[in-house]
């Protein structure tokens, strides 16, 4: 079993570089499905598991997929296969985006039903619901969902009760090849959902509206590959934001976009901590006092839920008592029970997690329960006194290229070894301490 070790204590410094954003690419990858002519070439693709999941996704439906130098190239021109098993949807519940394109290419998807996971029950109804609006008809069965249409999709209203992201973005792929226009109104505004437009209009599709709470789509006969660099990861850039805070550091987060951060550098401000804009990214200069502040989790513009976790961590240094509410998952709170084995003074009251800055957090063997809770936990050992060990790093690789080595990049004492050598550090560690 793979581990990271963190010994707390040290100030970050220096400048680290932002990668293509996890949650834009998978569905712009699932997009190059609907290109009957052509490849696509996406660039600034990070070399996350997820990535690898999808490409084999994409494989397995038929597509050529080479992946070199953080490019994908896909050539999805051959008769494509309509079936996505559940050995991909299990490692990632993102496989479902492939639903919609294949939809609108092939007159039929089947899809292994997600399951729940850690952070909620997570159904996929406003999913359904646009493709059945677009005349498709939806059978659930067998651990499978099952789309099918007879000819082609039609345009149609729809509006979602949530503005859920993943709905957005399969919906506006499947109306892209539907007949007729496509209105979907209360949408998720979200970076990612833009890039993906931007990406569908290269392909020849005509999106219009992302960013805002409506989306119009006039469907055309057929798409093509097209040329596309990823959007910078925010979630990763606000990682490394917090990562140079809770240090009291000094920080240049490369690449980082402050409009796709206002919320979280709104918060960071509101605490003390200094964000400058520079050309090239976000500055964070940390302070040692900084002041506790309440969250609540909401669709973008409002604070993104996958920093919940890291901002935690970063609240737990905070003077005073702080609130988060999470609003976006059922069940995001997880990770709490993990800072409580650090000796956080941290309570669950439904909804909310209400959490005391002055915890003497100390160091302990934790699991990560998901990929920002990873994070968020090795952050944590940054600034915990002894050794914080985080174990279940296959939920950090989802998400994060390399996230050790970033920090040890920036001064952090911080190694992933594998159980094995953990032997060796511990006698490391014991003749250090018998030789201060
Ligand atoms: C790959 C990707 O981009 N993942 C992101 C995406 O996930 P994802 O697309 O799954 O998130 P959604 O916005 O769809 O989900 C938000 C909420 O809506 C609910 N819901 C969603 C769809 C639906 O048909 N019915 C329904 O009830 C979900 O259970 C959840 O409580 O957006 C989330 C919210 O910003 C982020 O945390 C994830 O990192
Ligand atoms: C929850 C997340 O991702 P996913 O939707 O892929 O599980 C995330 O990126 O924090």
């Amino acid at each position: 079993m793979e581990k990271i070790i963190v010994r707390g204590g040290k100030r970050l410094d220096g400048t680290v570089k932002v990668e293509g954003a996890k949650n834009a690419v998978l569905p712009v990858l699932a997009a190059t499905l609907l290109a009957s002519d052509g490849k696509s070439v996406i660039r600034d693709v990070p070399t996350l598991s997820d990535v690898y999941t999808i490409n084999e996704v994409l494989r397995n439906l038929n597509a050529e997929v080479s992946f070199e130098n953080n490019t994908v190239v896909v050539d999805a021109s051959r008769v494509l296969k309509d079936e996505a098993p559940f050995e991909y949807v299990r490692k990632m519940r993102a496989s479902v985006l492939v639903m919609g394109s294949l939809l609108a290419r092939n007159g039929r998807a089947r899809v292994a039903l997600p399951g729940g996971c850690a952070i909620g029950s997570r159904p996929i109804d406003q999913h359904l619901k646009g493709f059945e609006a677009m005349g498709a008809k939806v059978k659930v069965g067998n651990g499978f969902i099952e789309a099918e249409v007879d000819g082609r999709l039609q345009g149609a209203k729809i509006y979602l009760d949530f503005p859920s992201v993943g709905a957005t973005e399969n919906i506006m792929m499947a109306a892209t090849l539907a007949v007729g226009t496509t209105i979907i109104e209360n949408v998720a505004k979200e970076p990612e959902i833009v890039d993906l437009a931007n990406f569908l209009n290269k392909m020849g599709a005509k999106v219009r509206g992302a960013g805002t709470g409506t989306l119009r789509i006039e469907g055309v006969d057929v798409l093509f590959g097209a040329e596309h660099n990823i959007i910078p990861d925010r979630i990763e850039a606000g990682t490394f934001m917090v990562a140079a805070a809770i240090t009291g550091g000094n920080v240049l987060v490369k690449g980082a976009v402050p409009e796709h951060l206002s919320s979280l550098i709104a918060k960071m401000v509101e605490m003390g901590i200094t964000i400058q804009e520079e050309e090239d990214g976000v500055r964070v200069i940390g302070t040692d006092r900084m002041k506790a502040v309440d969250i609540k989790t909401m669709p973008h513009p409002g604070f993104p839920t996958d920093m919940q976790s890291q901002m935690m961590a970063l609240l737990l240094r905070a003077n005073g008592t702080s609130m988060i509410t999470e609003t976006v998952f059922e069940n995001r709170f997880m990770h709490v029970e993990e800072f409580r084995r650090m000796n956080a003074d941290i309570k669950i009251e439904g909804r909310s997690v209400i959490l005391n800055g002055s915890s003497n957090l100390q160091g302990a063997e934790v699991s990560a329960t998901d990929l920002r809770a990873a994070a968020a936990l090795v952050l944590t050992g940054l600034v915990s006194e002894g050794m914080t060990r985080v174990t279940e790093l296959k939920h950090l690789d989802r998400g994060y290229v390399d996230f050790h080595g970033k920090l040890a990049s920036l001064g952090a004492d911080i190694e992933r070894i594998n159980e094995a050598d953990e032997t060796l550090t511990e006698v490391q560690d014991y003749v250090s301490d018998m030789n201060a």
